[in-house]
């Protein structure tokens, strides 16, 4: 039976992966939250992979507050940029292919047209350089990886954009959200469930490459669409603001193409609206009826 660890299995992607796990009994997975496997710490992870043999890695380990990244660059690139080239090592050494994550962050958002993998990366706050400096290492490292650059990520699940917008929702709370920045909403589970289909079909095509859901938004769409399916339009104020204050500066453009994708892995690209229409209804309205 194959085996897959998942890295930073308490995230939200992490957690995706979980809830797709029981789709794939084929399969030995092996969860690990980050209490039970820090990623910097080189000495436990060659005990861990000195232990058990893993077929594949899905490193969903990362610092995310892009924010707070500001004043913890330290931090910041020892988790997102220092971790990556130790999995990276240890995967090469065991031949376990990686799959890590980066994201639109990568660009800094002067394009009027999306980023394909090859255009020349820029990142203008300090996540979105860690995360750059992660995906270099891991590629100077490691011969069988998929970096997967994606963009706004939500799902169910931790704390995401989605969940704040619909906590504030019940709060009845004023929303002021910006339009300054255009990009694409992607459902998390989405992401779990290409990374799925490329390990039963034993895809071979490692390389960078860009996913998210289809067309393009901006934060106040993303908000306005999130109200609406949630059937929230009455309740609270929705208001265009681009002063909304933040320390870290954002691309104002990161829609990435997904050409490559498409054609390497042959997937059906769902429309970021239709995808965030599924998830309401399957895991939120659910939930709550
Ligand atoms: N969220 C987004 O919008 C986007 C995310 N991405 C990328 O996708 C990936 C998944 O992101 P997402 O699930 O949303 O992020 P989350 O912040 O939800 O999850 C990251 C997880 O990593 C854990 N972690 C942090 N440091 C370590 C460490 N040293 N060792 C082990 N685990 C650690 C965190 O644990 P703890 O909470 O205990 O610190 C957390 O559980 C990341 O690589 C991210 O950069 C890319 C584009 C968009
Ligand atoms: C909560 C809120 C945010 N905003 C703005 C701030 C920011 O410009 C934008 C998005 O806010 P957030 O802080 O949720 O998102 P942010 O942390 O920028 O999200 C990013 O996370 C990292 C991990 C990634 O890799 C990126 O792809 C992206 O998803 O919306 C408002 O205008 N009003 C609000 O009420």
């Amino acid at each position: 039976m194959k085996s897959i660890l998942v890295t930073g299995a308490s995230g939200q992607l992490g957690r995706c992966f979980e809830k797709l796990s029981s789709q794939y009994s084929q399969f030995d997975f092996v969860f690990m939250s980050s209490s039970e496997l820090d990623i910097t710490n080189k000495c436990d992870l060659t005990h861990l992979f000195a232990a058990k043999d893993f077929d594949y890695c899905i490193n969903c380990a990362a610092y995310t507050n892009v924010e707070k990244a500001e004043s913890e660059k330290e931090k910041a690139f020892k988790v997102n940029a220092e971790a990556p080239k130790i999995l990276a090592d240890i995967c090469h050494f065991s031949n376990t292919t990686l799959f890590h994550f980066s994201t639109d962050y990568v660009f800094n958002g002067n394009s009027k047209m999306p980023y394909a993998e090859d255009d020349k990366t820029d990142p203008i706050n300090v996540y979105g350089a860690s995360k750059l400096k992660g995906e270099e290492n891991i590629r100077k490292s490691a011969d069988k990886y998929f970096i997967f650059r994606t963009s706004w990520l939500y799902s169910e699940f931790n704390h995401n954009f989605f969940n704040t917008i619909l906590r504030k929702a019940e709060e009845k709370a004023t929303l002021n959200i910006t339009t300054a920045q255009k990009g694409t909403p992607t459902n998390a589970n989405d992401l779990a469930q290409l990374v799925m289909q490329i390990i039963v079909s034993e895809n071979a095509n490692y390389g960078v490459y860009h996913f998210s859901n289809d067309g393009e938004a901006t934060w106040y769409d993303f908000a306005e669409a999130i109200l609406e399916i949630s059937g929230n339009t009455e309740v609270l104020e929705l208001n265009k603001d681009n002063s909304y204050k933040t320390v870290a500066k954002r691309p104002e453009y990161s829609v990435l193409s997904k050409k490559e994708v498409q054609q390497n892995f042959n997937i059906p690209l769902i429309h970021w609206r239709e995808s965030l229409e599924q998830l309401y209804n399957s895991a939120i309205s659910k939930k709550s009826s």
